[in-house]
């Protein structure tokens, strides 16, 4: 099973990777692999086998947190209908997406970052995810709300994007020039 001994903490450069698209159909390697992800979110949901394994609560994972830089996620959480969405995916992608943004009250978290980084994460407030399930079938996702916001903060895990790099004023293209000599 997947334990946080696992999971690669910023500074890794995994983390810093655009993941490779899986061909399809799936090794029965990436198979297993994204089976485990699925189930340490089980496992991590679960009171007892979370305070068993000392397991951080998930409500996502990306393969390049255990280290795999291949494009698969993890989801489990509920949508806007709080119906379970519990789903391993092959090569997520957000094929469109609403002008509008919203972000998480209290700001995001992440199980490779083991400190607090406050902030809005503005992310998109509708998304269409188009992705190939575990099972192997195409599936087309409409997701808004906390759903959609999971759904962003994996995806950008597989280019190498972490939550932080969101928030204001972390622009991480800009980078900090020495002062420019006053003419
Ligand atoms: O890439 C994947 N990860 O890093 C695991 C993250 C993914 C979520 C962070 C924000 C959106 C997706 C995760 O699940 N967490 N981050 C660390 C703290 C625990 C947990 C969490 O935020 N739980 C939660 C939040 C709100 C409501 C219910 N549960
Ligand atoms: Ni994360």
């Amino acid at each position: 099973m997947i334990t946080m001994d696992d999971i690669i903490r910023e500074g890794h450069p995994t983390l810093r990777k655009r993941a490779e698209e899986v061909s399809l159909p799936a090794s029965n390697e990436e198979k297993k692999i994204l089976q485990k992800m699925v189930e340490y979110l089980i496992h991590s949901q679960d009171e007892e086998t979370a305070e068993k394994y000392g397991l951080r609560p998930g409500v996502g994972l990306a393969a390049p947190q255990i280290n795999v830089s291949k494009r698969m996620i993890a989801v489990r959480t509920h949508d806007h209908n709080d119906e379970l969405i519990e789903l391993g995916l092959y090569n997520p992608k957000i094929v469109s997406h609403s002008v509008e943004t919203t972000y998480l009250e209290g700001g995001e978290g992440c199980l490779s970052v083991d400190r607090m980084v406050e902030g809005e994460v503005p992310r998109y407030a509708r998304i269409k995810v188009k992705a190939t399930t575990l099972e192997g079938d195409e599936i087309t996702l409409r997701l808004k709300g906390f759903a959609a916001i999971v759904f962003q903060h994996e995806i950008d895990h597989l280019n190498g994007i972490m939550f932080y790099d969101r928030i204001e004023g972390n622009d991480p293209h800009k980078q900090s020039l020495p002062p420019k000599e006053v003419m």
